[in-house]
């Protein structure tokens, strides 16, 4: 009976294998297998009948035909798309998606049909791949988006944005939060006396004493220019008063021509101000006014918005 179907069978685009009875084999010998099976796996018809499936059959996907794939048979008759790897005549892995019904007559065998699923495995792969690097791409933009290319420091929007959402953690725990706003004292003069580059390298070592001495949960950020702003959650005004003064000595360290690095800075505690001035426009624009106030007080010192 499957000779006279042999012909039809190995005009089939899938490698079709039927396998004995599986009350008495497990379901495990071939009995037949078309061409394609010949092709997909390079091995002879003949040297296929008699051989167990299973002998075909990757060690893991031999796990699985054992303890999923035949109780499943057993129990409904059939099972469809259940991805399992072969072994081909060479030993490398051929991905197969197999689909298996029970016959239940008096033959009692299996009918499998296999098909190739390299290509389908190919393109999950090239998928995935793709994926990951859109992903990464993507981390990449929003790294740029938010970040002072010359510094490292977070930019001006995203500032901006960190300090709405610790301003509105700071009103629901009813906490205060200091923001400062530092500007670089006669910066003009360092560009003009020692050159673009080497004020950039001032820039860069002011924010590294910044990103190195302010805390974990600080926000510090090059607002532009030469200035810079800070949003300090959990800090009231003397002690962001006394982080501005520590300021003022580390940045000290940074010396142009022999001479310690000056900054003008300007602070205000959210504490101080009505609920409904606890936005960071307000706080920054105040910080900055004293900021300026520091500047025409003679620069190099600090002064606190009142
Ligand atoms: N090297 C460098 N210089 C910058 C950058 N951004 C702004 N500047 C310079 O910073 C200087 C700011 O000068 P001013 O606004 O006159 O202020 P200042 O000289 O610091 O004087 P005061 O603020 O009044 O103490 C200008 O010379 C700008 O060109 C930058 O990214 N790199």
């Amino acid at each position: 009976m499957l000779q006279d179907r042999q012909w039809m069978l190995d005009e089939f685009p899938c490698a079709c294998l039927v396998t004995d009875s599986p009350d008495r084999q497990g379901g495990r010998e071939l009995r037949y297998a078309n061409a394609y099976a010949e092709k997909l796996l390079g091995i002879s018809r003949e040297a296929l009948i008699g051989r167990k499936l299973t002998d075909l059959l990757s060690p893991a996907s031999n796990i699985m035909f054992d303890t999923y794939l035949l109780p499943l048979l057993l129990h409904e008759g059939k099972c469809e798309e259940v991805m399992l790897d072969l072994r081909g005549a060479d030993g490398q892995a051929i991905p197969v998606v197999l689909n298996a019904v029970l016959n239940g007559g008096k033959e009692g065998h299996i009918y499998w049909s296999l098909f190739n699923a390299t290509r389908r495995n190919q393109l999950d792969q090239e998928l995935i791949q793709a994926r990951r690097q859109l992903e990464a791409h993507s981390e990449k933009l929003y790294h740029l988006s938010v970040t002072d290319e010359l510094t490292g420091l977070v930019n001006r929007r995203q500032l901006k944005r960190r300090a709405e959402q610790l301003l509105s953690q700071a009103k629901r725990s009813n906490s205060p939060v200091s923001v400062v706003v530092l500007d670089i004292d006669n910066f003009k003069q360092v560009n003009d006396t020692e050159g673009h580059l080497a004020g950039d390298e001032i820039l860069k070592r002011l924010a590294d004493v910044l990103r190195e001495h302010a805390r974990e949960s600080d926000v510090v950020g090059r607002y532009g220019g030469e200035e810079f702003s800070l949003v300090l959650p959990d800090t009231n005004e003397s002690e962001a008063l006394a982080f501005a003064r520590r300021l003022h000595d580390l940045i000290g360290t940074i010396l142009v021509r022999g001479k310690p690095l000056t900054v003008s800075i300007g602070l205000v505690t959210s504490a101080s101000l009505m609920q409904d001035m606890h936005d960071y426009e307000t706080l920054f624009e105040l910080a900055d006014r004293a900021m300026y106030e520091a500047k025409a007080a003679g620069r190099n010192g600090t002064q606190v918005s009142c």
